[in-house]
This record gives structure tokens, sequence and C-alpha cells, in this order.
């Protein structure tokens, strides 16, 4: 079972995994990764000479160099998302796979943008697709920023939304993700066992909360040698000083053990349930206001990468304001057109004719379409096509689907409809299940909790919060983390304002909120608001 002594008795290579094995006997349970409890006598899986120790996986080391050496040639610039590809630090690149290099984990997030006019039914819509009653919505103000749970694979017709608690067990699941795949990879059993690390709902994870019971104190556990290291240790820089990791002292080492043992237990305790095989997507979803006063502050919360749902009033298509309305959206999404991969086709994908970022039309107020066709379902389309006739080639390159809705009367069936466009929409993306450095995921988690406490941070503090985790982000690759999430706008960073980093983008918009309905600034907005629609 054991394969190799790292390190004293200490550190030890069990299923190509390095294992911290905590120095003390800890009694008769034992915690396995997989979230099993072993026990005495239940079989030699735990056991190490004749004693009982609780492991706590460190370090893919023996599969990191596999994937080193197997794959450090064949990484091609396809895996490097595209913000960081147009980033003008054509360095980048090269930072970002030998982020991946360090350890990585697939990504599958959805980001949802909802637009249209004011009153068009966005926040109704949201509501039916979250399963919610939606008989008392109010004007949205400013943006709400929701984060779902959703299955990738198959569509159960339920989107979790979720909360703090919930951001921590996604991340953990991540993290945790890697190393339970390897132990199942390299299990006993003959055939390969895919299995996937999932987070339940609600339902706390009755093994985690027994040995919670058991009073079971984590030693500390041994951060991996190449990344905590004495002097003596740390490779020679071959470029510039900015790539040096980052010097870690005693006391930050320390620091970082501490750390990294709540993580760990924070990660073993939190709800994962390991054995559901479903693959999970995260969806961020931006419920923006329809207020025209908002529309500036809009911009900083759209992304290329991002899908939008426009929503129009089917029974307004007459209307010059709703029609000017309509196109001001659709132009400001086509502002985020992909230009240099507009050509690319491939099989599976996109055809030559779509462009990104994918829009999908939701024709509302169904319910009061007055019937000047044989059908209802007519009569939308031609509501819907005085909206599109006048539409650019291009811009009607991002339209992938329309749908004629009611979110008063229409049955969950609609909406479910509506809810599998979008996961499907989102598993033919660029973005869609690439991989990511497992360092970025580490930052992130601590970042989730700093946000907790404080929606800005200087860079400063990020730096040192970097410096706490496992593996530290050296200064280029913590530039690269930041400007790469403000690409994906779930933080807000400018290089020239590096006192002012926004984590919680939700508290930007409540902060915009509150300057756009100022009192003072309310007549001036409009009236400027008013010459540009003009
Ligand atoms: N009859 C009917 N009413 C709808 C429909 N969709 C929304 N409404 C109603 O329209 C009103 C506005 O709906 P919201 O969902 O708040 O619209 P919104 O686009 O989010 O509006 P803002 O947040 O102000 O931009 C509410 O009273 C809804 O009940 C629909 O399909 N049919
Ligand atoms: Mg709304």
């Amino acid at each position: 079972m054991v394969e190799t002594w790292v390190d004293t008795p200490l550190q030890v290579v069990v299923l190509n995994t390095v294992y911290w094995v905590d120095g003390t006997l800890t009694g008769n349970t034992v915690y396995w990764v997989d979230g099993t409890l072993g026990y005495p006598g239940s079989g030699t899986k735990h056991c190490l000479l004749g004693r009982w120790y609780t492991w706590i996986p460190l370090q893919a080391v023996t599969v990191m160099s596999e994937k080193s050496t197997s794959t450090a040639g064949t990484r091609m610039e396809d895996e490097v998302p595209t913000e960081i590809k147009l980033m003008t630090d054509k360095r980048s690149i090269d930072v970002y796979l030998k982020l991946l290099e360090s350890g990585s984990e697939k990504k599958r997030d959805i980001r949802l943008v909802v637009v249209g006019k004011k009153g068009a039914g966005k926040t109704s819509l949201i509501k039916r697709l979250f399963g919610e009653d939606n008989t008392d919505v109010t004007s949205t103000n400013g943006i709400e920023i929701h984060k779902i749970k959703c299955k990738a694979m198959s569509d159960d017709g339920i989107w979790n939304k979720l909360d703090g608690n919930y951001e921590e067990t996604e991340t953990n699941a991540r993290l945790l993700k890697e190393y339970e795949e390897k132990l199942q990879d390299k299990g006993t059993t003959e055939e390969p066992v895919e299995s996937h690390i999932a987070i339940k709902d609600n339902t706390p994870a009755t093994n985690f909360d027994e040995s919670k019971k058991s009073g079971t104190v984590y030693q500390q556990p041994k951060i991996m040698t190449p990344l905590v290291t004495t002097d003596s240790q740390v490779e020679p820089s071959l470029t510039t000083e900015s790539q040096v990791e980052p010097q870690v002292t005693l006391q930050q080492q320390n620091q970082s053990i501490e750390q990294a043992k709540m993580d760990i237990e924070a990660m073993l305790k939190s709800n994962i349930d390991f054995h559901d095989k479903e693959e999970y997507a995260t969806l961020l979803l931006w419920d923006f206001a329809g207020d025209e006063e908002f529309y500036h502050t809009h911009q900083t919360f759209l992304s290329q990468d991002a899908m939008y749902l426009v929503v129009t009033k089917l029974n307004e298509a007459d209307d010059s304001n709703a029609q000017a309305l309509f196109r001001l959206w659709i132009d400001s999404i086509h502002c985020y057109s992909r230009l240099e991969e507009q050509n690319i086709i491939s099989d599976d994908k996109t055809t030559s004719d779509d462009l990104d970022p994918p829009v999908v039309i939701v024709g509302t107020w169904k319910d009061a379409v007055t019937l000047e066709a044989d059908t209802v379902e007519e009569a939308c389309r031609k509501r819907l096509s005085v909206y599109t006739e006048n539409l650019a080639d291009d811009e009607r390159g991002h339209v992938r689907s329309e749908y004629f809705i009611s979110n008063k009367e229409d049955d969950h069936s609609v909406f479910q409809q509506i809810r599998r466009d979008i996961i499907n929409l989102a598993r033919r993306m660029r973005t869609w299940n690439k991989d990511y450095p497992l360092k970025f995921i580490q930052l992130e988690q601590r970042l989730q909790e700093k946000k907790k406490e404080l929606p800005i941070i200087t860079y400063q503090e990020i730096k040192h919060i970097s410096t706490d985790t496992p593996k530290p982000l050296s200064k280029e690759e913590l530039i690269l983390f930041l400007e790469f999430h403000h690409e994906l706008r779930s933080l807000v960073y400018f290089k020239d304002l590096p006192e002012n980093i926004i984590l919680d983008t939700q508290w930007l918009s409540d902060a915009f909120k509150c300057i756009v309905t100022a009192r003072k600034f309310q007549a001036t907005c409009s009236t400027k608001n008013q010459k540009r629609m003009e």
C-alpha cells in the first residue's frame, strides 16, 4: 500500500498521492479522503506499520510529475482563456500555462446576464427559472446578483441558490476533487471508477458530523515541500524577479500550516457527497434594473464570456422606445464580440454564422398579445420579428434562440426548457470545462471568506492572503489572477487603483444604486440619458 517514504515517517506516497501522516495515534478512527472511516481490523487500507493514523492528502507528486512530463509539451494555447490571450502582456499566456502545470481543475461556470426594458418581466422570468413564486415582484433597483448550483449533465428542473456556506462547500469540492479522482483512478478496483465530488443539498453529511463528534484533532500537516521551502530549496529564477515564488518566513510558514490545517478540516467536514456522479456547474446570474439611469453602471458588469437573456415585451413591439431599448442592448452585447475567434469553426461547437456572446431573446407578456394571426404562436413570432427585423447580420449572429412566454400563465415546462437551453448553450461555450489553476481556487476560497467581512480590500492585503495559502502566488501570478477575475467580473481591479479592489460586486452595484438614486443626481442623469436616447 505504502509506495514511498518521502521524508521521515511523516510523509508518505500512496496511490500516487503524498499524504501527511499525523504523528499521533488517533485512536480507532481513521479518515480517508473519500470520506469513509477506517477501523482497526477492517482492512489494510489505513494501516501503517501496524498503527492507525490520520492521513491528510497533501500533493499528488507522482501524478503531478507524470502530468508535467506528459502534458507540458502538449498543453496548448487553447487551454488559455480568451481574457488572458487578449491581455497586452503576452507573457500572461506562459504564466497561465505554468499555473496549470502546478495543478488544475475543470471549471464549469455559466455567466448569465438578464437585460431589457423596465417592466419587461426580467425578475419575474428569473423567479420562474428558480421555481419561485413571482406574484409580488418589485422593480429591481440596481443589479441583483445570484449564484446558483445546477447540474451540468442533466436537468432535474432545479437550480439551487448558493448562499455563503454553499459557496465554501463548492470551493472545497473543487479543491478536494483532484485528490478524490486520483484515489479513484488508482484504486484497487480493476475498472477505473468514475466518480465526482458534489455538494449535497442541505442535508448534513452524516459521516463528517460523526467525525466531528469523535473529537479528533488533526496535527499540523506539512505543507508541500516545493512550496514552503528553505532557501536552498527555492528554485533559481531564470527570468524576472516578479516570477520568484514569494519568500516565506518561519512565522508565515507557521501561519500557513495553521491555515492549511483549518482548510483541510473545513473541507472534510463540509457537505460534500463524494458518491454523487453528477457534474455541477456554477451559474452566476445578473438581474439588471431596466431603468435607463442605471445603464452606464451596467457596462461595468457586462463581459464577453457571459450569455445574455434579452427580455422584451411582445405586446409593446410597436412602441418606438421599446424597440430602441431592445436595439441598445443588442448593440451593447455586440460590442463584446470575439472578433479574433469569429471564424473558427468547430464540429460540435459554433457554426460559422454564430457569434459570441450568445443571446437568447425572450418575448414576454405573451398573454397580452392580441390575436391577429391564426395562432398565438404565429402572432408572437410576428411581434418579435418587429424587434429583430432591422438587426444587422452580424448582430443576428449572436441570437441562438427565441422564446415567447407568459411569466404569469405558462406552466413550469416552459421554464424548464429555457433552463435546459441555457445549460446546453453553456456547454458549447469555449470557456466550458476548461482547466483552471488550483492555486487560483485556493485564493478564491480565501477571498470568499474575506468578502464576508470586507467588500473592498487593498492589493497588499490580497498579497498577504495569498502568501498564507499552501500554494502562494508569485507577484506576476497574483496580478494575472486579479486581471483575469476583473475580466470575468467576479471582482473589480484596476492596476492604477490598487488600494481599492472590490471583492463584492453586489456591494459595488449597491454603491452605484445609492449614487444613481440620490435625489441631487437624478435630474441631470435623466436629462443626459434622454439626450443620448434621442
Ligand atoms: N401579464 C404579464 N405580466 C407580466 C409578465 N411578466 C412580468 N409581468 C408583470 O410585469 C411587472 C414587472 O415585472 P418585473 O419582473 O418586475 O419586470 P423587470 O423587467 O424585472 O422590471 P425592472 O426590474 O423594473 O427592470 C410585474 O407586475 C409582473 O407581474 C408576463 O409575461 N405577463
Ligand atoms: Mg427586475
